[in-house]
C-alpha cells in the first residue's frame, strides 16, 4: 500500500484535478509493477473478449480498465468513458469531471516486452454522458498518458505546456523531470504501418514515396522509418526527438477513418503534442476543435513536428496530376 502521494511534484497540476491525477498515478504504479512481472502474474496477453471497436481484448486491457474505473469512483469523476466499455459509466453523480481513457494502449505488445501505455482525456462534466464527451476537443482541461517502458513516465498537459514525470522505482512517486517539453523539428523520422501502402490514398502514398526516395528524391534528404504499434511509445519518441506519425484512413473494410479513436486516443495526444509546440491533424485539419460524432468514433491521425504535419496536409492540396505523378515529375514544393 502506497503511503506517500503518488505524484511528488504537484505545482503544475491544478488543485481541482489533483484527486484525478493522483488516482490515475496510483493505478499506473500498480500496473507498472504488474507489467514488469509479466508472465509471473499470469497470462496478461491472453485474449479474453472483444470490445465495441471489434478489437480483441487482452486480460491486461480488462484488468487496467477495472482498476481505473474502480479507483476513479472516489476522485470526483462523474462520467467514465473507456475503450473497453460500450457505454459511459456514471461513477459519481456529483462528480465535477468526465474522464475518457484507453486503459491499455498497444495491447499487441503486451507479450513481447515492448512499451505500452494508458491514455486519458479530462473534460468538465456535462449534464449527460454524450454532452461530456461529444464536444469540441479543445475543451479538454487535461490530456496525457502514462508509458510503461524501460522507465514508467507520466506525460500530461493542463493547457500550460506539456510536463513529464518519471516514476522513481525507489520512492514509488512520479517526480517532475521536464516542465515544458518542446518537440524538436530537426528529425528525419516518420512512423507509419507501411504494410498498408496499397490501401492508402494518393496524397499519403505521395508523401511516403517522397520520403523513401531519399537524397535522390524531391526532398533531397534521407529519412528513417519507425513503427512500434504502440501509439503511446510513438508519441513519446516524437516528443523526445521529433518526427511524424501517420495513421491515415485507408481502403480496408472499416478503416476509412483509420484505426485510432478520437475521444480517448487522438484528442488527448493532440493536446499533449500541441502544448509541446507540435501539430496534430486528421491529415488535413487540426484535431483540436473537432467533435467526435460518437463515443468510439475513429479519425485519421497525423501528428508530430509542425513543419512535417503541415507538409502532409499540403500534399492533400496538390492538384491530381501532381499527386499522381512519379516523384520526379511532381511540382517539388518544399515547405
Ligand atoms: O496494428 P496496427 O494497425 O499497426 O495499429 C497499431 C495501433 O493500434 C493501437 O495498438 C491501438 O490501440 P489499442 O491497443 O488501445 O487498441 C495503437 O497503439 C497503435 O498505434
Ligand atoms: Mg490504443
Ligand atoms: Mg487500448
Amino acid at each position: 500500500m502506497q503511503t506517500e502521494n503518488p505524484i511528488r511534484d504537484l505545482q503544475h497540476i491544478p488543485a481541482a484535478l489533483q484527486p484525478i491525477m493522483n488516482a490515475l498515478c496510483e493505478v499506473g504504479i500498480d500496473l507498472s509493477r504488474v507489467i514488469q512481472r509479466g508472465p509471473l502474474g499470469g497470462a496478461l496477453g491472453a485474449a479474453v473478449g472483444e470490445n465495441t471497436g471489434g478489437d480483441t481484448q487482452k486480460a491486461l486491457d480488462l484488468m487496467a480498465d477495472d482498476a481505473f474505473c474502480e479507483r476513479l469512483k472516489a476522485a470526483n469523476v462523474r462520467h467514465y468513458a473507456s475503450e473497453e466499455q460500450d457505454t459511459v459509466a456514471v461513477l459519481d453523480p456529483e462528480g465535477a469531471y468526465a474522464l475518457a481513457i484507453d486503459p491499455l494502449d498497444g495491447s499487441s505488445n503486451i507479450d513481447v516486452n515492448v512499451s505500452i501505455g494508458t491514455i486519458f482525456s479530462i473534460f468538465e462534466a456535462a449534464e449527460d454522458p454524450d454532452a461530456s464527451f461529444l464536444r469540441p476537443t479543445d475543451q479538454q482541461v487535461a490530456g496525457g498518458y502514462i508509458i510503461y517502458g524501460p522507465q514508467t513516465m507520466l506525460v500530461c498537459t493542463f493547457g500550460n505546456g506539456t510536463q513529464e514525470y518519471l516514476l522513481d522505482p525507489d520512492s514509488k512517486q512520479f517526480v517532475l523531470v521536464a516542465e515544458a517539453i518542446k518537440i524538436p523539428d530537426t528529425s528525419r523520422e516518420f512512423a507509419i504501418n507501411a504494410s498498408n501502402y496499397r490501401h492508402w490514398s494518393r496524397p499519403i502514398r505521395a508523401y511516403i514515396d517522397d520520403c523513401l526516395a531519399g537524397e535522390e528524391g524531391p526532398r533531397a534528404s534521407n529519412f528513417n522509418m519507425r513503427w512500434v504499434a504502440s501509439l503511446v511509445a510513438e508519441t513519446h519518441r516524437i516528443l523526445t526527438r521529433g518526427g511524424v506519425f501517420l495513421y491515415p484512413g485507408d481502403a480496408r473494410k472499416g478503416y476509412a477513418r483509420g484505426r485510432l479513436r478520437m475521444v480517448y486516443e487522438c484528442a488527448p495526444i493532440a493536446f499533449v503534442i500541441q502544448q509541446a509546440g507540435g501539430l496534430a491533424t486528421d491529415a488535413q485539419d487540426p484535431i483540436l476543435g473537432k467533435t467526435a460524432e460518437k463515443l468510439h468514433a475513429r479519425t485519421p491521425f497525423v501528428f508530430g513536428s509542425t513543419d512535417k504535419v503541415s507538409r502532409i496536409a499540403a500534399y492533400h492540396d496538390l492538384p491530381d496530376e501532381e499527386v499522381n505523378a512519379l516523384f520526379g515529375n511532381r511540382g517539388l514544393f518544399r515547405v
